[in-house]
């Protein structure tokens, strides 16, 4: 299997006269986590957008598992395998916590088994026992790691995680950090985080946007050690 799942060629995205992407070439290795890093504006999410499919580019091209998926829709792009969660919860409130489960999960589980696999996933979250409650009337953390089961119900082989601990309590974040970790191996992990401390801890990789354009990529230790990644981010109030 190719050691890169996920590459874009000159990915661009222009909003009238601004430019959210200029050019970007990034490539995301297979079975690790990657972190994608930068300021606020920098364009991290409309490049998470081209990339599944929600924001169309204004050129280049995206490649997924060594197919061109430019041109398909992101419902196409999440049939081969990509899932990922919003910053803003995308949760169906006024369904019960199982159920949102079971409608992610019965893109790739039969009926026979659906009710397994929404346990399972519902236990490797932490959220067992909460099957009944209405998503809505879980606190915030736990509709975020609703929303995490959602995505894992769907067996991804990218999963992207977009703020995904924006809002959460300091004890939740360290219950996420342990989540992600034990997802790794499974499935490649692609985390837009601007806390430092979680994206240090968790990534093997980080990619470093500013302006919408790739400033640095490399090991944590090379990233925090690089003096422009330092002066366009690290050094700011931001990190
Ligand atoms: N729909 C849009 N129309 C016009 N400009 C947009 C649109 N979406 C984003 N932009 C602009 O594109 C640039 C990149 O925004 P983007 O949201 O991708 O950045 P980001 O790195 O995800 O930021 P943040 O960390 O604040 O979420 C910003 O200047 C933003 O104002």
């Amino acid at each position: 299997m190719a050691s890169v799942i996920l590459e874009t060629k000159g990915l661009t995205k222009l909003y009238g006269g601004l430019a959210a992407n200029t050019d970007v070439d990034f490539e995301l290795p297979r079975g690790r986590i990657t972190a994608l890093i930068g300021p606020n504006g920098a364009g991290k999410s409309t490049f998470v957008g081209m990339v599944t499919g929600r924001i169309p580019a204004t050129r280049g091209q995206v490649i997924f598992e060594g197919r061109d998926i430019s041109a398909l829709p992101a419902h196409a792009r999440i049939a081969l395998g990509m899932a990922y969660t919003f910053q803003i919860t995308s949760i169906f409130p006024g369904l019960d916590v199982a159920e949102n489960v079971a409608l992610a999960a019965r893109r790739t589980t039969d009926a026979a088994h659906l009710d397994a696999k929404v346990r399972d996933t519902l236990a490797r979250v932490g959220l067992n026992g909460r099957g009944n409650a209405l998503a809505g009337d879980l606190s915030y953390g736990h509709q975020r790691l609703l929303e995490i089961a959602m995505g894992l119900a769907q067996d991804p082989r990218l999963f992207i995680l977009d703020e995904p601990t924006q809002g959460l309590a300091e004890s939740e974040v360290a219950g996420f950090i342990d989540l992600v970790r034990g997802l790794a191996g499974e499935a490649t992990i692609l985390l837009i985080e601007h806390n430092m401390d979680v994206v240090m801890q968790l990534a093997d990789h980080i990619v470093v946007l500013d302006q919408g354009q790739v400033l640095a990529s490399g090991a944590p230790e090379a990233i925090r050690a690089d003096r422009a990644v330092q002066s366009a981010y690290l050094g700011t109030a931001d990190a």
